[in-house]
């Protein structure tokens, strides 16, 4: 494994970097109270931006609520043009976007621009959906009535999302509440903020209505600003992307107005590799899955189970190419991997590595901690016969430990796979149709990807079972979940003439 450094960098169109929340079309500074936020490569602070309290909080919604009422009679395709615009827009601005989003996460440049395609792809993607919105006619029992279905806007949208991916987890939420027709206020990440605020200014260039597109700022005042938004009537839906504590107290909040709610919380992924797998497939997708991001998606592979036949074979393998990584600030362009978010990270991924080898697991690759490129960078972890009783088997890490388990039989792994209360996205290896049909049927995961350890894509719908949430973003059924249906029925109608 190497190490890089890198030299500071200036974005190409500057009014991209903004430090101010976006409410009504304005750019708005707030009180005197700020928060910083720093490169987490380096612990140097980029940004000064405003802590708002709760009445400005509640201005943004009142804003937002205003402007739901003309913004949901837009036409379907205005509305899809401003989406367009905006996919083009992210798109030629790709750089910039990426490099903000390297600067604030600390992920790698490569996977920044990665991040910012695939944000972009909600956009287009909605850009098309949104001028096809179904609903349904219904033959009723009653033989006078008729009856129809329409999908109407749900109205103001709570968007919180997290620092793993700054700009994709909003635009996934975003882009199909304004297909609809609905107003959104977008709560980043307080580590994460710049990305949202580039967008926001994106966003008035393609065209999208004041009052439409509002960015939210906080970091201590949070919980404060996320109780404002699950507790006021004018908001009709609440989606969340974060970990299942916080979706659980959301939850709480959001039944004193009974409201609508999507959440894609922790994920606990299992990786199933059966013996009779193309193992340099099932190598390269592993390492694609688990260190996307260094381990800091809800997706990534959070517990490999490999055949007893090829665990030893397999790990080795591994460890040689994770050897490859080039770890360093991720806007040199020699890194392939970046730090992680802080130091609670490393904390996490240290005690659940104590944990597994304390209680048996064998070190392949020992990582560690990279003090010489800074606090926030680990170098990954490979541990393997890790024992069911270790904590990784039910916690997810979120960061760079791979922790390999050994099983003999079908069963026995799906099992396994199923003793979590998480079931959010699970991998399955092998070349027998069979095999990866009857286990994708028997996990109980929202979605399983079988043969690839990268799926995600604007057209699926992505979402979890269990205690990873409900609701599914992205696809045609992603746009469902800002709409709500009404029926219409036309009675005392003759029955023929
Ligand atoms: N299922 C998915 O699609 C998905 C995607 C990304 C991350 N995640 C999950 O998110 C977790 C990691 O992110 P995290 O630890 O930053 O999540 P987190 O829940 O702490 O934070 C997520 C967002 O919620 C906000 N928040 C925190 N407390 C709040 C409160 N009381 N009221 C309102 N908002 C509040 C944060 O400021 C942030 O914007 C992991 O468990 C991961 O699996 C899930
Ligand atoms: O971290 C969660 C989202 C990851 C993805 O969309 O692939």
């Amino acid at each position: 494994m190497s190490l890089s450094k890198y030299s500071k960098p200036t974005l190409n169109n500057p009014d991209l970097f903004r430090e101010s929340a976006y409410i009504d079309g304005k750019w708005v500074k707030g009180t005197e109270d700020f928060f910083e936020v720093a490169d987490p490569a380096t612990g140097e602070v980029i940004a000064r931006v405003p802590e708002l309290p709760v009445s400005m909080v509640e201005e943004a919604i009142d804003v937002a609520y205003s402007a739901f009422k003309t913004y949901k009679n837009t036409s379907p395709r205005e509305r899809s043009k401003w989406l367009r615009n905006m996919y083009n827009l992210m798109l030629e601005n790709l750089d910039d976007l990426a490099t903000i989003i390297t600067l604030e996460n600390g992920k790698a440049l490569g996977e920044a621009k990665g991040e910012i395609k695939y944000a972009a792809s909600y956009f287009e993607w909605y850009a098309e959906e949104a001028p096809r919105l179904y609903g349904a006619t219904i033959q009723p029992l009653n033989p006078n009535n008729r009856v129809f279905t329409i999908r109407q806007p749900v109205g103001v949208c709570g968007i919180i999302c997290p620092w793993n991916f700054p700009s994709a987890m909003i635009t996934r939420k975003a882009a199909a509440a304004l297909a609809v027709g609905c107003t959104v206020v977008i709560k980043p990440d307080s580590q994460t903020p710049l990305s949202a605020l580039a967008m926001a200014y994106l966003a008035e260039k393609a065209g999208f209505p004041k009052g439409s597109f509002n960015v939210i700022l906080s970091h201590a005042n949070t919980p404060k600003l996320g109780k404002a938004l699950c507790e006021s009537p004018k908001v009709k839906k609440v989606t969340f992307t974060g970990s299942t504590n916080v979706g659980k107290i959301l939850m709480k909040q959001s039944s004193t107005t009974l409201k609508k709610l999507s959440f894609e919380l922790g994920g606990n992924a299992p990786f199933i590799v059966f013996e009779d797998a193309d193992l340099d497939q099932a190598l390269e997708q592993v390492m694609a899955c688990k260190f996307r991001g260094l381990g800091q998606t809800c997706v990534c592979a959070n517990r490999l189970y490999v055949h007893s036949s090829i665990i030893d074979k397999f790990s080795k393998l591994l460890a040689e190419k994770v050897n490859k990584f080039v770890i360093g600030h991720g806007l040199d362009p020699k890194t392939t991997h970046g730090c992680v978010i802080n130091s609670d990270s490393i904390k996490k991924v240290e005690r659940h590595k104590k944990d597994a080898i304390d209680k048996g697991a064998k070190v392949v690759l020992e990582g560690g901690r990279l003090n010489d490129l800074g606090p926030n960078f680990y170098a990954p972890v490979i541990l393997s016969h890790v024992p069911a009783t270790a904590i990784v088997a039910k916690e997810e890490t979120f960061g760079p430990l791979c922790p390999i388990f050994s099983f003999d039989t079908m069963e026995e792994v799906v099992g396994y796979a199923n003793d979590t209360e998480f079931g959010l996205a699970a991998y399955v290896f092998s070349k027998n149709v069979n095999v990866l049909y009857t286990v994708s049927e028997a996990l109980e995961t929202g979605m399983v990807s079988c043969n690839t350890g990268v799926f995600s894509d604007c057209s699926i719908p992505f979402g979890g079972v269990k205690e990873s949430g409900f609701g599914r973003e992205g696809s045609l059924y992603g746009i469902e979940d800002y709409t709500v249906l009404k029926t219409i029925t036309i009675g005392n109608l003759p029955n023929s003439i």
